[in-house]
């Protein structure tokens, strides 16, 4: 209505320039027309056309007047399917789906949605928008039976998922192929689980550092046993120890630092870059994005909240530049400092990825928050092992991997050694959810620990470009599960724990707040994971479904 309203002096405008154009006309009609006015007017046209019909015989009126009684009719049928008017019988819901690019599945989608629609006016509920929303569109591909036959739950518990879980821990359902009850999971087993010190006959010294006391205890299936207090006072070492050296890491694409603090112990520092709300740029592939010093602080907090515990202690802490990182180290990066035009104090190294003026690491103004991870054994005590990661990205922006051209692709990865027996592949799954749920699509190689032969967890390292987009879920990080079907029993009670359970995010966000530089994450990060935990859950149901019945869901593949 307030489109239609007109102030006064808008109509006294909207009433001058009717005017001013009724003028011109009046002004221009009185001159007599020129064969260009005629071709130009509205009525040269109607006449020609009535003086055509006149000349016509009855029976070319006939067929002319049946031809554009078809041509009306065929355009009121088309109004009809667009508008749903119901004049043609065949009813298209006004509001309902629309699905791009997905020809085969129409019939099916239609169906689905008539049931949904059905089974929701019989319930006599709205819970349409709930249904709509738990149905999480990276997954919800072609309804599957569960979907259809739920009269829009208002959370879906998993409740199938669990009867597995719980048939399992009772010995049951021990053979299924795609949730790997404890007892075939060597992870659970452990027949052995020696850890480095023992390997290497090696104890800790009287006056050795936490992290020395650390390393040694680091196991041949975990980095730290649940609860292990020396993960605590590691974390405190990094923060509270003075800062005696620095000096750059050699390799790897972007700057990072060796922090040496007394008694030998060491952390890789990452740099704050950016405020904790920058996402990823649009037009960055994974490849040329930045590492988030913070994104490394939260993946060590969320492998260990999950229970994987294969990423080494990581804490945030605030340096003063000049004292901390200028005073104490030497070399050409010395000559990558300077004073910015809004005089911070900045440095930018040496390295392959934004080592340069443009791509400054700059203080406020010599203050510069970053990210410690304690530091590894060193290749002495503790070699270790570099493997391509099957799933790996092409890493070329035109190119793509063989696993995203392969359906199949998981049935070579599975008759290949390592990845043939014990947990190697169960590993993978775990990484391919934990990176999953960070979005980190960075996962070019994994390492694990020479000692320990191939019966030994992978080593969660380097979450540098996970946490770039909050509210971009990619799907494909979780190619791995997805073509695979594969999931430890004891993951899958994890993530249906904290599904029905307190939600991830509130346990991160809590686990965090111990953290010096907390708050740590975005809070659409945080959000992000319960929200991609319901895509993972629905993933692994989806599995379940095939597995139980092959023929029906084949056409569910995901990739
Ligand atoms: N906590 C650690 N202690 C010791 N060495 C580490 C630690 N974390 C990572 N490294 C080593 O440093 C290398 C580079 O680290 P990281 O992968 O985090 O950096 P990067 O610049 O992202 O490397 P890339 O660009 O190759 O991915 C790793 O491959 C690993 O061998
Ligand atoms: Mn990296």
């Amino acid at each position: 209505m307030r489109l239609f309203y007109l102030s006064g002096w808008a109509r006294a405008r909207w009433r001058r320039r009717w005017r001013g154009s009724g003028a011109v006309c009046a002004r221009d009609c009185k001159r007599s027309p020129t064969p260009e006015d005629h071709a130009r007017s509205p009525h040269a046209p109607r006449r020609t056309t009535a003086r055509t019909m006149l000349n016509m015989k009855l029976k070319e009126r006939l067929a002319l007047a049946l031809s554009a009684f078809l041509v009306l009719f065929t355009l009121m049928l088309v109004v009809d399917l667009q508008m749903d008017y119901g004049i043609s019988g065949h009813r298209v819901p006004l509001h309902g789906r629309v699905r791009i690019g997905d020809t085969e599945d129409k019939g099916r989608s239609a169906y689905m949605e008539f049931r949904k629609r059905f089974l929701q006016k019989s319930n006599g509920s709205n819970g349409s928008r709930e249904y709509e929303q738990s149905a999480p569109s990276e997954t919800s591909g072609i309804g599957t039976e569960t979907e259809s036959r739920t009269p829009a739950p208002p959370a879906d518990r998993y409740e199938d998922l669990q009867k597995i879980l719980f048939a399992q821990i009772q010995g049951k359902a021990e053979d299924h192929t795609v949730i790997i009850p404890p007892h075939r999971d060597l992870n659970v087993l452990r027949p052995d689980n020696p850890t480095i010190g023992e390997m290497e006959d090696l104890e800790p010294s009287v006056n050795a550092s936490n992290l020395e006391k650390f390393q040694l205890k680091i196991s041949q299936h975990e980095l730290y046993e649940n609860g292990e207090p020396l993960v605590d006072a590691v974390l405190k070492d990094m923060v509270y120890s003075p800062i005696l050296h620095v000096e750059q890491k050699e390799g790897g694409t972007q700057l990072k630092l060796i922090i040496d603090y007394p008694n030998g112990v060491q952390a890789l520092f990452k740099p704050m870059r950016f405020a904790r709300d920058v996402q990823t740029l649009p037009n960055h592939f994974y490849f040329s994005d930045y590492e988030r010093h913070n994104a490394e602080i939260a993946a060590f907090h969320l492998d260990r909240i999950l229970g994987f515990r294969r990423a080494m202690p990581v804490v945030g802490r605030v340096l003063n530049m000049t004292t901390e990182i200028y005073d104490v180290t030497e070399g050409d990066i010395l000559k990558t400092f300077f004073v910015s035009p809004a005089n911070n104090f900045c440095f930018h190294g040496k390295c392959s990825y934004y080592c340069d003026t443009g791509h400054a690491i700059c203080g406020n103004p010599d203050m510069l928050e970053g990210s410690f991870a304690a530091f590894l054994p060193s290749s002495d005590i503790a070699e270790r092992k570099v493997w391509r990661h099957p799933w790996r990205r092409s890493y070329h922006k035109r190119r793509k991997a063989t696993w995203e051209l392969q359906a199949d692709y998981c049935d070579t990865v599975r008759t290949t050694p390592p990845y043939d027996s014990g947990r190697r592949l169960l590993d993978l799954m775990d990484m391919s959810m934990f990176d999953f749920l960070t979005g980190n699509m960075d996962r070019h190689h994994y390492e694990t620990f020479k000692m320990f032969g191939n019966e030994t967890f992978t080593l969660h390292l380097d979450q540098g470009r996970a946490f770039g987009k909050a509210n971009h879920d990619e799907l494909s990080i979780l190619a791995p599960l997805l073509q695979c079907c594969l999931v430890r029993h004891t993951t899958l009670a994890q993530l249906i724990k904290y599904h029905n359970g307190t939600p991830l995010s509130k346990l991160l966000r809590d686990s965090l707040k111990s953290d010096p530089v907390n708050p740590v994450l975005w809070e659409p990060h945080l959000a992000a994971l319960d929200r991609r935990i319901v895509t993972i859950l629905d993933a692994i149901r989806k599995c379940v479904d095939k597995a139980e019945t092959p023929l029906q869901n084949e056409i569910n593949d995901f990739v």
